[in-house]
């Protein structure tokens, strides 16, 4: 199994767990976001943690090992259209979202963990919207939601620069909502939401919504997924993609 879910005291836990390939996604947990966005509706539940397994990576975004193999624009589509709408939906979640970035987050990975509320970034982790270096932007969701949560030069820069921040930067830049140096700092965090009633959380979330519904968030996110399956299907794409995947073999 790619993945785990634990619902312990009103605490739900996806662990993306792929350590080996450094918490690529594939259909399998693809399909486990989809679940846990199910699941995730149930009353109980009153904040969702998005994490991975081991300390190297949270998400090394898609596994090119399997995507490599979309060659169209419209095979692109097919992937990038879905992953986006768990996204969103993870996005729109009535309950608050973290992602605890327990290591490397780049690409995809980079684009999930921007989806979540608050990002709590380990001391030794380094993130970045890579996908410049592949010929291709963002195609989850995630720069139009870099674009909503950071201050827009700053986001600006962080996708168009392709590279990765270590975690001081990405606190400096407001990416990373807190440095977590120990479990006891992501312990404390959760301490001190569960100060505040469940309910309260649960409006001040509507009221995000409220403002993302307003503002035509989801076509935002299908005008970039369209945008990203176009670049896709260029040579400049798979010839990068071919470069990493032989690169990381020899
Ligand atoms: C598809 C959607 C698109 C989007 O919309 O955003 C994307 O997500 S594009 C994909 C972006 N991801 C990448 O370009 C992968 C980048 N990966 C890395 O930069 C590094 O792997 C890492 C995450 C920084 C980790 O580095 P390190 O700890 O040094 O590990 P290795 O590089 O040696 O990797 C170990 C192993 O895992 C394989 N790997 C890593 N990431 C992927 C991936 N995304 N897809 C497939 N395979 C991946 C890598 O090839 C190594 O394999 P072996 O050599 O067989 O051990």
């Amino acid at each position: 199994m790619s993945y785990t879910i634990n619902l312990t005291e009103g605490i739900m836990t996806f662990t993306i767990d792929r350590p080996h390939i450094r918490n690529a996604i594939n259909d399998e947990v693809t399909m486990g976001l989809e679940e846990l966005v199910e699941k995730a509706q149930h009353p109980s539940v009153r904040a969702v943690i998005i994490t991975a397994a081991g300390k190297q990576a949270f998400c090394s975004g898609g596994d090119l090992s399997v995507f490599h193999a979309l060659r169209t624009e419209e095979q692109a589509y097919g992937m990038l259209k879905r992953m986006s709408e768990v996204l969103y939906s993870i996005k729109t979640l009535p309950v608050p979202v973290v992602a605890v970035v327990n290591g490397a987050a780049v690409g995809g990975g980079c684009e999930i963990a921007t989806a979540c509320d608050y990002r709590l970034v380990w001391d030794h982790a380094k993130c970045g919207f890579i996908q410049g270096t592949l010929a291709i932007t963002s195609g989850w969701g995630g720069g139009t939601y870099l674009l909503e949560t950071l201050q827009h030069d700053k986001a600006l820069q962080m996708l168009s620069e392709a590279k990765v921040y270590t975690a001081s930067e990405l606190k400096e830049s407001g990416w990373a909502s807190a440095i977590i140096r120990s479990d006891q700092d992501i312990i404390d965090f959760f301490k001190s939401m569960k100060k505040v009633h469940p309910d309260v959380h649960r409006a001040y979330k509507e009221m995000a919504i409220r403002k993302w519904q307003k503002t035509d968030l989801k076509e935002r996110v299908e005008q970039e997924v369209r945008r990203c399956a176009i670049l896709w299907e260029k040579d400049a794409h798979h010839d990068a993609v071919d470069g990493f995947l032989n690169k990381t073999k020899k």
